[in-house]
């Protein structure tokens, strides 16, 4: 298994190129389920993700093509994607796939919207709680669909079609409100979705499915209102920058006390995060195309964080918080809200150095002098790329085993950092 070496100790300085948002460009490619016409992404990210659900749509029926694949031609700006599903030959999504992204269990509302029946795995994903469906389910039932569990699968059906209905969410969750959302575009009737998830990623998908024809009102808000169509059309739409990608820089080049330009950021994407930041004493301001980070000179103040629902602190962030409070003057309390166990980086972040006691939700980082590198483990994926953010900081040689978690998430990873000076390579094997 490949592992990720890196002497710390480099301040990062130059340009890094956000790619396309993870998160939007999962939906995105769902989406494409929607119509028989051929949705186009541009500014694709290239992740393990994004190939997985590939092959998963391909299993439906999806033809899945890429240009602007030979190199040289898409580093900058992404890869496009072209995803028609002319017909649905197949309606059930297997265990064997679906089992390793969380993503995938989000097939189920169009598959059910526009072939009336769908037969999907329970999901997978980051081993980060027990990440239940109900809420995507009473979410699909609510537009009339009969849902049955069995050996592992959801059966939901809806013969007759979905009918418009109102939604309310018992909890903000952004895959019930994509699954709810993809199920009312072509549900009969009008639709309200209360209590729906406002994350940038869930207002891409919205704005795609807007451009494909759907008629959807409220999008960014916690009220999203849905007049059912009878069919969608084709679209091109480019996918979000990646916010999470954009704050993972960012607290690299805090830590390491570099100066980075992150080309293509969208501030109003993070404001709580770059809050957050400016509060340890980095500096972060926007600049025309992007976001410039640095920190020249002065020490890093501890600062204290709850992950909350956008536009709150995103818990995709605080594995990554966590690693640059390390060496904060200070006591920092981070406090996880979304997900039971988002821990995992704590025992990690301790063979460098760092002193974090966990109590319950809250975790307590007592600032240190500085890291040591040393043989580390990734357990998910933002908590595999907080140890880079150590390891880019601590003494020494730091290396990080199973990266096939970061491969998941990050866009050529190792060549960002390297461009900006960081000694980081992939060790095969
Ligand atoms: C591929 C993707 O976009 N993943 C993101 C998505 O995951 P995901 O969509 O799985 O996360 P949710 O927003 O659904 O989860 C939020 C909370 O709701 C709970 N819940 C969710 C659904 C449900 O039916 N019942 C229920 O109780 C979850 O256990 C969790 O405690 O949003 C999370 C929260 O921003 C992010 O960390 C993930 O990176
Ligand atoms: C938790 C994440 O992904 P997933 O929902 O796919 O497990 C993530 O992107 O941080």
């Amino acid at each position: 298994m490949d592992r990720i070496r890196i002497v710390g100790g480099e301040r990062l300085k130059g340009t890094i190129r956000i790619s396309g948002a993870k998160n939007a460009a999962l939906p995105l490619m769902i989406a494409s389920l929607l119509t028989d016409e051929t949705l186009t992404l541009h500014g694709m990210p290239r992740l393990a993700d994004v190939a997985l659900l590939a092959r998963i749509l391909g299993n439906h029926g999806v033809d899945v093509t890429i240009a602007g694949k030979r190199a040289g031609q898409d580093t900058n700006d992404g890869q496009t994607y072209k995803l028609t599903a002319a017909e649905i030959v197949d309606t059930t999504a297997p265990y064997e796939m679906v089992a390793r992204m969380r993503a995938s269990f989000w097939v189920l509302a169009p598959l059910l919207a526009r072939c009336g029946e769908a037969k999907v795995s329970l999901p997978g994903g980051c081993a980060i709680g027990t990440r239940p469906v109900d809420l995507h389910l009473v979410a699909l039932e609510a537009l009339g669909a009969d849902i049955e569990l069995d050996a592992g699968y959801v059966i939901a059906k809806a013969p007759k079609g979905l009918k418009g209905n109102r939604i309310h969410l018992a909890k903000v969750s952004v895959g019930a409100t994509h699954n709810a959302l993809m199920a009312a575009v072509l549900a009969e009737g009008d639709t309200e979705i209360v209590n729906a998830a406002r994350e940038p990623e869930v207002g891409d998908l919205a704005a795609c499915l807007v451009a494909m024809g759907a008629k959807i009102e409220g999008i960014g808000t916690s009220t999203l209102q849905v007049q059912g169509v009878s069919s969608l059309h084709g679209a091109e739409h480019r996918v979000l920058p990646d916010r999470i990608e954009t704050g993972t820089y960012a607290m690299a080049a805090a830590i390491t006390g570099g100066d980075i330009f992150l080309e293509g950021a969208r501030a109003e994407l993070l404001q709580e995060a770059l809050e957050a930041l400016r509060s340890t004493g980095v500096e972060v301001y926007e600049e025309t195309g992007g976001l410039r980070v640095c920190r020249n000179g002065h020490g890093l103040e501890a600062v204290s964080v709850e992950t909350q629902p956008f536009p709150g602190f995103p818990t995709d962030l605080q594995a990554q918080l966590m690693a640059l409070m390390c060496t904060a003057k200070g006591v920092s309390e981070v406090r996880e809200t979304i997900f039971e166990n988002r821990f995992m980086h704590v025992q990690e972040l301790a063979r460098l150095g760092a002193r974090i006691d966990l109590r319950g939700d809250t975790a307590l980082v007592h600032g240190v002098n500085g890291l040591r590198g040393a043989p580390v483990m990734a357990t998910d994926l933002r908590a595999s790329v907080s140890l880079i953010i150590a390891g880019l900081a601590a003494q020494g040689e730091t290396t990080i085993g199973r990266v096939y978690h970061l491969d998941r998430g990050f866009d050529r990873l190792e060549e960002k950092l390297r461009n900006c000076g960081a000694q980081i390579d992939r060790i095969a094997g």
